[in-house]
C-alpha cells in the first residue's frame, strides 16, 4: 500500500548538510504490523514524517498505492494525512482541558467515516474513563487514549514513534498489546518505531536502521503477544 523508492533526506544546518536517509527503499504492506528499530539519529523519525507526510523527501518517490506523495502540494499532503494516517507519538499530545472523550471527538468530528469516540475508548480498555482529564489519568493510560484518538477515524496506516519510551515495562506491554490488537482486528498497517530491539519481537517484520539507511530487514518468524514482552 505504501511503497518508498531512494528516498534521501537532507537538512541544511548553516554551512553543514545532514544527510538523515541514504538512499531508503520500503514497502508496507496491507495489514502488517512492523517495527523499525536504530540508534538514536538513525533516521527512524525523519522516516516516519517522510511516509505520514509530516515531511518531504529530498529526492526520491513515495507511493500511497498510485498516489505520488513526493510530488503533492501542502493541501494534497494534509488531505492524505488527515484520511489515511493516524500518529501516535511518546508524548501523548493530549488537550489537558478537554475529557479522554472530547480529546478523541476533536478527530471524530472531521472524519470521514469515523467510529464513536466510546468505541474507540472501549478498543483501548477505558470505557471507564471517558469522562476523565489527561491529569486524572496514568501516562499508560493517557497513551491509550492517543491510540483511541489515532485510530477513530479508522486509518489505514498507524504511525506510533516510541509510543512506549515514557512508559515502565509493564504499561509500555499493556499499551504495546493495545496497537496489536489493533492492528489485528482492524487490519491497520501499523509502524511501531523503538530504540528497545525486545520489541521486535511482537512484529511481523523488523527493520533496522543506521546512519540514515535499512542496513537489516526481516521477516519475524516467532512473533510474539506484546504482553509477553519484558525489558
Ligand atoms: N528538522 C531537522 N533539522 C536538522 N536536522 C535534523 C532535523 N530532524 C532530524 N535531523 C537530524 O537528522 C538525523 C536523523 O534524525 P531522526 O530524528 O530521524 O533520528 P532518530 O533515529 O529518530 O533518532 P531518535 O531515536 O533519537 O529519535 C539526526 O542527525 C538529526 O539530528
Amino acid at each position: 500500500m505504501l511503497k518508498a523508492e531512494a528516498i534521501s533526506k537532507i537538512y541544511p544546518m548553516g554551512e553543514v548538510e545532514i544527510h538523515a536517509l541514504r538512499g531508503v527503499d520500503l514497502e508496507l504492506e496491507s495489514g502488517e504490523l512492523v517495527v523499525l528499530l536504530g540508534a538514536s539519529g538513525s533516521g527512524k523519525s525523519t522516516l516516519l514524517n517522510i511516509i505520514g507526510g509530516l515531511d518531504t523527501p529530498s529526492s526520491g518517490q513515495l507511493y500511497y498505492h498510485d498516489h505520488a506523495l513526493h510530488k503533492a502540494n501542502d493541501q494534497q499532503l494534509t488531505r492524505y494525512r488527515r484520511d489515511h494516517v493516524g500518529f501516535v507519538f511518546q508524548f501523548y499530545n493530549l488537550i489537558p482541558s478537554l475529557t479522554a472523550r472530547e480529546n478523541v471527538a476533536m478527530v471524530t468530528d472531521i472524519a470521514a467515516n469515523p467510529m464513536r469516540p466510546e468505541e474507540a475508548l472501549e478498543r483501548v480498555g477505558l470505557s471507564q474513563r471517558l469522562h476523565h482529564f489527561p491529569a486524572q489519568l496514568s501516562g499508560g493510560e493517557q497513551q491509550r487514549v492517543a491510540i483511541a484518538r489515532a485510530i477513530a477515524k479508522r486509518p489505514d496506516i498507524l504511525l506510533c514513534d516510541e509510543p512506549t519510551g515514557a512508559l515502565d515495562s509493564s504499561t509500555g506491554g499493556i499499551v504495546l498489546q493495545v496497537l496489536q490488537d489493533i492492528n489485528h482486528e482492524l487490519n491497520t498497517t501499523t509502524a511501531i518505531i523503538t530504540h528497545n530491539a525486545v520489541i521486535g519481537d511482537m512484529a511481523d517484520r523488523i527493520i533496522r536502521l543506521s546512519d540514515g539507511q535499512i542496513v537489516d530487514q526481516h521477516y519475524n518468524s516467532s512473533k510474539r503477544s506484546a504482553q509477553e514482552l519484558h525489558w
